[in-house]
């Protein structure tokens, strides 16, 4: 069988790192504080905002939610997010997305503030990312892909990787991810012709596709390690990722449950952004 890469593990020993640092902030007066952007009350939304307020609890960071009314308009939006901006009280904003269709995120993305923007929504940060400049804020779930391949000493460098999805939120970000490490990366989307045939020759597979168990057995050979970014609810009403994890477990030499994966680690991410975005801000 192959070792599971345990999401919960890599998110203890960033919790250690955050809460250490968010203290010695205090220490200094300076209280770490992220203010979340919710419209409505999707429950996607609500279930992500559950685990962040209990990571940032965990890490002594303080948060505020800033719950708008589902049928805001595009310019008391814009109003909203530009007074988060500006609150001095506040180093880290995060915005649930997608936003509801009234609201226009190519004009949005350009108004929060940068050094804010702790997912990587601004195209300052997404710029910095793709030209590998470390100064910037990079998303959440993809930079919590390489932290659990950083924990368990896994160096993309030079490996064959290939990333499942383009998505601007997974694949995409993923991809840079790699590529900054001096990876191989191929990514497969819609288009490709036999994503499997790609995802065979992989050394480290990712997948982040939103489909349950698109991966099968035959897309991977012994050996590959498989890092699985996928939240689903299959039919039976059970969580599951993109992979097929039971048919997959033998042949992969190391995987990710769902849950417990990559999802478990996300949370853990954000905290650290909103305390390196804070100690930003304060010259530190
Ligand atoms: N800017 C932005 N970034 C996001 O990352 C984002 C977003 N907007 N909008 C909403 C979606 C949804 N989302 C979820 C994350 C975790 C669970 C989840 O269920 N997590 C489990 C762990 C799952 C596991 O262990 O694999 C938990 O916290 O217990 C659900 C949903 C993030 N999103």
């Amino acid at each position: 069988m192959g070792q599971l890469l345990d999401g919960k593990l890599v998110a203890a020993s960033l919790k250690e790192e955050t809460l250490q640092q968010a203290n010695e902030l205090r220490e200094k007066g300076i209280v770490p504080k992220l203010t979340i952007v919710r419209v409505g009350a999707q429950p996607s939304d609500l279930a992500y905002e559950r685990g962040a307020l209990k990571r940032m609890a965990a890490c002594n960071i303080d948060v505020e939610v800033k719950e708008l009314d589902a049928e805001i308009t595009q310019e008391d939006f814009v109003k909203e997010l530009k007074a988060v901006n500006e609150d001095p009280a506040t180093h880290g904003i995060l915005i649930f997305r997608p936003l509801p269709k009234q609201l226009d995120e190519n004009a949005i993305q350009y108004v929060i503030a940068p050094e804010k923007d702790v997912d990587c929504f601004s195209p300052i940060n997404v710029a910095k990312m793709n030209v590998g400049d470390k100064t910037g804020l990079t998303p959440c779930t993809p930079t919590a892909v390489m932290e659990i391949l950083r924990h368990y000493e896994i160096n993309p460098t030079g490996k064959d990787c290939v990333v499942i999805g383009a998505s601007n939120v997974v694949g995409r970000p993923v991809f840079e991810l790699l590529l900054n490490e001096m990876a191989t990366v191929t990514i497969c989307h819609i288009e490709t012709k036999d994503s499997s045939k790609w995802a065979r020759q992989a050394e480290i597979l990712v997948v982040g596709v939103g489909v349950p168990r698109l991966v099968k057995e035959n897309w991977v050979s012994e050996g590959t390690i498989v890092v699985d970014v996928g939240i689903n609810v299959d039919k039976e009403g059970k969580m599951c990722g993109d992979v097929d994890f039971d048919n997959i477990v033998d042949k992969a030499s190391m995987i990710t449950p769902v849950p417990g994966g990559v999802g478990s680690v996300t949370t853990s991410v954000l905290a650290k952004h909103v305390v390196k975005a804070c100690k930003q801000q304060n010259g530190l």
